[in-house]
């Protein structure tokens, strides 16, 4: 009976010569052939074209896991921005990416209006590239700090493109004073040309005196373990701790304010 069956009806031939390997992908049912008690194990593989819809779906998840831990890493965040798209992007384009922000600024923002300026930049960093901008978010605590302290000098240190620098200087009253300072000469030179074009200027001033306020950014990440030990414990300053997110990112982060009481 066996030998008369149609050969479309059976995938392996007959039953007992048949040895059935088994790949990983494949599963394993059973049939019974209308004409026979016999049942015959039957193995459902992948179709061919299957194999390569498989692997893309294994490509896509393992994209979406890359993606999720870059949205909520900070070290893998840093390494996929600082390290690997912006190397990339700076070979292509043969230029800095902090170049590329302050060409993004020239085109895009308003000469002399230090909002443009700052909404511009927020605008390049959260739709093109990341920077380390202290950006909107941490950038609203800093307003309320600068316009609570109104101070008559503010002393910045790490300038980077010069983001702070103008979102500070269009917080300040008039006459009052600002420094910043930048040791990469680099992003110096960057934040000179935004700080120009923004229409604030730097000037110099005193250090530290009763009343003072500084504002440090990334406490949390990357940290800034001995500045918090140090203004924590000395009963020369009062703290207080702003949770927020490290900028343009979802990951923790947070600000500190502290206020030298003399
Ligand atoms: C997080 S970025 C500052 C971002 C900037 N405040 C803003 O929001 O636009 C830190 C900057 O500090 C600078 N920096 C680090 N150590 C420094 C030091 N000892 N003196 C001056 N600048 C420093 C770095 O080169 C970098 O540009």
């Amino acid at each position: 009976m066996q030998g008369h069956l149609e050969q479309e009806e059976w995938w392996f031939g007959k039953s007992s010569e048949r040895k059935i390997a088994r790949p990983p992908w494949a599963s394993v049912t059973a049939l019974c052939h209308p004409r026979h008690k016999e049942v015959i194990p039957r193995v459902e593989m992948l179709e061919s074209s299957s194999v390569p819809l498989f692997i893309v779906f294994i490509l896509l998840f393992i994209l979406l896991l890359v993606v999720l831990l870059i949205r909520k890493n900070g070290t893998a965040a840093l390494i996929w921005n600082e390290i690997i798209r912006e190397k990339v992007t700076n070979f292509i384009m043969n230029q800095s990416k902090e170049q590329r922000i302050l060409n993004f600024v020239l085109a895009n923002a308003v000469r002399g209006d230090p909002c443009s300026v700052v909404d511009t930049i927020d605008k390049y960093c959260s739709q093109k590239e990341w920077a380390m901008n202290v950006g909107d978010e941490k950038g609203k605590i800093l307003d309320k700090t600068v316009e609570e302290a109104n101070p008559s000098v503010a002393l910045e240190l790490g300038t980077y493109c010069g983001y702070s620098a103008v979102r500070i200087s269009r917080l300040l009253k008039a006459g009052a004073r600002l420094l910043t300072v930048e040791f990469n000469p680099e992003f110096a030179a960057i934040a000179k040309q935004m700080i120009e074009f923004a229409g604030v200027q730097d000037k110099e001033c005193n250090l530290l005196r009763k009343g003072s306020v500084l504002l440090a950014d990334n406490i949390i990440f990357p940290g800034a373990p001995d500045f918090i030990n140090y203004v924590r414990k000395s009963p020369h300053f009062q703290c207080t701790n702003y949770p927020s997110h490290l900028e343009y990112m979802q990951v923790e982060d947070a600000m500190e304010k502290a206020v030298f009481l003399g």
